[in-house]
């Protein structure tokens, strides 16, 4: 699905990052994923839902061996906004004891969502836990995240596509564009 296809859709407003704008931004991410991880056993979590698209070229792009394995939370629902509480919907298979794991997202909006999961995998022994998300709300944040990689630090507006959803629409955008405030508001 592109732009066109959804022309007629008039609750997606205009393209924010292309196709081409995320894939260039993943592969310089992966590079240097690739530098720091050199030599090491890495394990790339995926969260879902949001994070499939991010980790399924994210993956490719390493160019280099990587475990993968899903957790699935949610914090919010069927809104726009946060419902402050993340519950944990499917767990790792993986056990996390010595592994380095980099938690692999689609965005960081207020940060409740990553703040909670780095502190919960962190308690499962990890020689280490980094994050690597494509977007981030700097406007929106309300809790301290320390994210290692980041794509696209982008404004506090809602935004779908490439993975990401409004009310589970538009995941499968190839382009990540606004949401028409009229939809939501
Ligand atoms: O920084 P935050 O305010 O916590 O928001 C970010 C999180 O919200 C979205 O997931 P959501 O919980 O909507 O589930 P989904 O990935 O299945 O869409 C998104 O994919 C991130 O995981
Ligand atoms: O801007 C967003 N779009 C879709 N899902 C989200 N989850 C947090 N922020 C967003
Ligand atoms: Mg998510």
């Amino acid at each position: 699905m592109d732009a066109s296809q959804i022309e007629g859709d008039l609750a997606v407003d205009q393209t924010f990052l292309t196709e081409q704008q995320i894939a260039d931004r993943l592969a310089e991410m992966a590079a240097e994923i690739r530098r720091d991880y050199e030599g090491q056993d890495l394990l790339l979590v995926g969260v879902l839902k949001g994070a499939v698209m991010v980790m399924a070229d994210l993956a490719r792009a390493l160019d280099r061996d990587v475990e993968m394995d899903w957790m699935a939370v949610s914090s919010y629902g069927s809104g726009t906004t946060s419902s402050g509480v993340v519950r944990i919907l499917k767990d790792l298979d993986a056990d996390l004891t010595g592994r380095h794991v980099l938690i692999v997202e689609d965005i960081i909006d207020s940060g409740l969502t990553l703040s909670w999961l780095t502190s919960n995998l962190r308690s499962r022994k990890p020689a280490s836990v980094e994050i690597c998300a494509l977007l981030r709300k700097p406007d929106a944040l309300q809790m301290a995240v320390d994210v290692r990689y980041v794509g696209f630090d982008i404004p506090n507006a809602f935004v779908v596509g490439y993975g990401l959803d409004y009310d589970e629409r538009y995941r499968n955008l190839r382009q990540i564009a606004t949401l028409a405030p009229h939809v939501y508001s």
